[in-house]
This record gives C-alpha cells, sequence and structure tokens, in this order.
C-alpha cells in the first residue's frame, strides 16, 4: 500500500490536538448544561429572531456544547467556528415548491391532470405550505400545461396552502382568476435575449404586460410573485450583470410584487457569482422579499442555497424529485430537489415544517408515472437504506 491510500492517523494530523478531535465527535462534551452555560442559544444580530444557533436542531454539533462561557478545557477557537459558519441562517425556511409547474413544463409527455393533482395532493400532505400548480399560459408554447383549469379546480378545496400559477399577461390572469387563482406569479428575465426566446418579447415589453397584471390583480386582493430568470447566465448571452437582474427585480417589486424570485434558469451559478448578484439586487429589494430558485445543472444549487441563507434569504424554491428543466434553456437540468433542500436544511437544524419521509412519498409517486428513477440524492439514498 502506498502511503497515499493509508489511512492517515491522529498524529498525521499535526494542526489539530487530539483533544480538539474527541470533541469533535457526537458523545462530546456531554454533560454541557451541567458544565457549559447554555445561556448563549440566544439569538444575536440585533434581536432579529430568525437567526440559528439554537439547541432545538437536529445537529450533533449544535446540542449544546459550543457556549461562550467557560466549559473547561474547550478551546474559544474552536468553539468559535459553528457560531462563525451558522449565526447568519435563518431559523425557518419557506420552501415554495415548484415541480407541478417547473418540473411537468419540461416534461416530453403530459402528465394528465388527475396525477398532477393527486402529486399536489401527496406534496401538501408532507406540509408544503406553497405549491406553484400550473401556468396559464399558451398551448401552444407549453402544451405540458394546457390543463392548469382542470388542476386547479382538483384542488380547490385544499385548505392552508398556497397555490401561486404562473400567469404571463392579463388574458392569462384573467383565466386564472376565473379558474380560482388566489395567487399568481409575472416572470421577467434579466436577459434579453431569454426574455424573447422566452416571452416573445424585449424586457421593457415584458414589464409593460406586467404592470398590468399586477394592477388588475391588486384590485381583486390576488397576491403576486415576481420571478427574475438568468439571474447569473443566459444560454444566449452568457453571463448577466448583476446590475441587470437588480434592474429587473426592483421593477417588480416596485410595481407591487410581494416577492421576487431569484432563478438560476440554467443552473450555471456558483457561490461566488450568486453572492455578488445577491449583494446588487439586496441593495433595492429587502432581503425578507427575495426568494432563490436554482437549477442544479452544475450541483451547485445546494451551495448557493447555503451563501443565499447566509446573506439572509429565507424563501427557497424547489422543485419535488428535481423535476424540470426549461424548455427554452437546452441541456438546463431540473430545479435542485427538494428532499435534497429539506435534507440539508434539517441538517442544519433549521425548520422547514416538512416532513421529509411524506415528501420522499411523492417524489416516489410521481417518479414512478415518469417511468424514472428520483433525481433526488437524498431518496436514493435513503431508500437503499431501506431495501
Ligand atoms: C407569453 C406568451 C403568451 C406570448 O405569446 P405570443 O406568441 O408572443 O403572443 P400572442 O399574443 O401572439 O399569442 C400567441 C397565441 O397564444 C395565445 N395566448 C396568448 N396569451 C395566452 C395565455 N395567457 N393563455 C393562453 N393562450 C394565450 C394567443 O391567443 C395566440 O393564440 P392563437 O391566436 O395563435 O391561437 C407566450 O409566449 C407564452 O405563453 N409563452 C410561454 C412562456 C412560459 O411559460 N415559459 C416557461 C416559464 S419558465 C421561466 O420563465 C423561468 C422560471 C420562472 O421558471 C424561473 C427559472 O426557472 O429560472
Amino acid at each position: 500500500m502506498s502511503s497515499l491510500e493509508e489511512p492517515l492517523g491522529l498524529g498525521d494530523l499535526p494542526k489539530l490536538s487530539i483533544n480538539r478531535l474527541e470533541r469533535f465527535s457526537p458523545n462530546a462534551c456531554r454533560a454541557s448544561a451541567d458544565d457549559c452555560s447554555t445561556s448563549n442559544y440566544k439569538h444575536h444580530n440585533g434581536g432579529n429572531n430568525q437567526t440559528i444557533f439554537h439547541s432545538s436542531s437536529h445537529s450533533w454539533h449544535m446540542q449544546g456544547q459550543y457556549t461562550d462561557s467557560s466549559c473547561n478545557g474547550v478551546d474559544m477557537e474552536f468553539r468559535a467556528l459553528p457560531r462563525k459558519v451558522l449565526w447568519e441562517l435563518p431559523r425557518f425556511v419557506k420552501i415554495v415548491e415548484v415541480g407541478p409547474r417547473d418540473g411537468l413544463q419540461n416534461e416530453k409527455s403530459t402528465v394528465p391532470a388527475s396525477v398532477k393533482i393527486e402529486l399536489i395532493q401527496k406534496l401538501v400532505a408532507s406540509g408544503l405550505s406553497v405549491v406553484e400548480a400550473t401556468s396559464f399560459v399558451s398551448p401552444k408554447w407549453v402544451p405540458q400545461l394546457a390543463d392548469a383549469k382542470d388542476v386547479l379546480q382538483g384542488i380547490r378545496h385544499v385548505p392552508d396552502v398556497r397555490f401561486p400559477v404562473l400567469t404571463p399577461n392579463l388574458r392569462g390572469f384573467e383565466a386564472a382568476l376565473a379558474a380560482g387563482a388566489k395567487e399568481v406569479a409575472v416572470f421577467a428575465s434579466a436577459s434579453e435575449s431569454f426574455s424573447k426566446s422566452n416571452l416573445n418579447c424585449t424586457i421593457k415589453e415584458s414589464l409593460v404586460r406586467y404592470r398590468d397584471v399586477v394592477t388588475s390583480a391588486k384590485k381583486h386582493g390576488i397576491r403576486i410573485r415576481g420571478y427574475v430568470s438568468c439571474v447569473v447566465g443566459c444560454p444566449v448571452e452568457g453571463t448577466i450583470h448583476p446590475s441587470k437582474v437588480a434592474y429587473v427585480a426592483k421593477e417588480l417589486y416596485d410595481m407591487g410584487c410581494s416577492e421576487i424570485s431569484l432563478g438560476d434558469t440554467i443552473g450555471v451559478g456558483t457561490p461566488g457569482s450568486v453572492l455578488a448578484m445577491l449583494e446588487a439586487v439586496m441593495s433595492f429589494v429587502p432581503v425578507d422579499k427575495l426568494a432563490v430558485h436554482f437549477h442544479d445543472t452544475y450541483g451547485q444549487a445546494l451551495a448557493n442555497i447555503l451563501v443565499s441563507l447566509q446573506l439572509g434569504i429565507n424563501i427557497v424554491d424547489s422543485s419535488v424529485s428535481g423535476l424540470g428543466g426549461c424548455p427554452y434553456a437546452k441541456g438546463a437540468t431540473g430545479n435542485v430537489a427538494t428532499e435534497d433542500v429539506v435534507y440539508m436544511l434539517h441538517g442544519l437544524g433549521i425548520e422547514t415544517n416538512v416532513d421529509l419521509n411524506k415528501l420522499m412519498d411523492a417524489g416516489d409517486y410521481i417518479s414512478k408515472h415518469l417511468g424514472r428513477q428520483s433525481g433526488s440524492k437524498t431518496t436514493t439514498a435513503l431508500r437503499k437504506l431501506t431495501t
């Protein structure tokens, strides 16, 4: 065996003392409630009670062993680490499930309305409180969602859940309203080329249309979400400058959208490019009005979500089983899988109100219908353990 293949012994780690390594274990400092003060499970950040570092977490490393006051032998520098990483995270993240819309709009075969309705009911049963149900768009452009009215009819009795639907223009808004929609979403782009291929109009023209939709929605007391797509990259134009994203986000916010979802439509973002984009947008739109929407083409979505949470965002879009892609963005894969997001958030001690097992059942249901394996790594791993 070459030295590279040999496992490292503790003595090979000169920078970490053995004491430190022992403490970095689930059983370390068990008696922390007695030995260590737990008084530091308060939230800092000027009383912002959204931040985390609380004892109700599921993670061993947050169960009480790290405190400010003296705990015999515990290295201050080491104790600072989880604080540094976790301090600014929200306690609760609202997940906006977009699988039935963003996911199924991209399927080659059209999924029957009855299956969509059952999927939505299963998603709701898992605890999700916002499920984007469908789109009132041209059936010529997106035939997969031509049954929007039937889907909305099928879920109209489901209580206490928000079901936003996409509306590209006044016509779509009126159709959604007639079908019983209580919440709609308009979707602009930060890329001129993508706006033209997705909406057949310029960014400015789309904003004019959306102003009409928002005005009408306000009259009817309908809540409106605004999307910005291509927030870091466009399939035609390549890199998108953060200032373009900030401009469109601000326009949508100023016209009355209550929440702005920032979509990395082709999944090219990294924590670096996402950070720059979010900084620009946050100069114009309050952070509590922002959501992030990552596709996982390059496997960066969870990292991008984490960096977004660290900046204070607490609304995350995702798609059960990682369904999706984008009909106008060749090669773009699905949204980040909701199961993977929930697994990560719960691992960080962040609440979601979502039951992971029930969510995986919903994912299994639609994956089985589509005749393929779940796109969720969490589901794949956990199912292997139980079969
Ligand atoms: C925007 C339009 C409507 C303009 O469509 P258009 O072709 O520019 O305009 P048009 O007015 O000439 O309409 C063409 C046909 O659509 C009809 N029409 C017109 N409006 C509607 C409507 N609301 N509902 C039903 N039908 C409609 C209209 O009546 C006409 O029918 P025809 O006369 O040919 O028989 C069209 O381009 C369209 O529907 N595009 C689909 C856009 C779409 O759904 N894209 C996928 C969304 S995904 C996304 O944007 C990204 C996001 C949000 O997921 C975030 C991310 O992932 O990053």
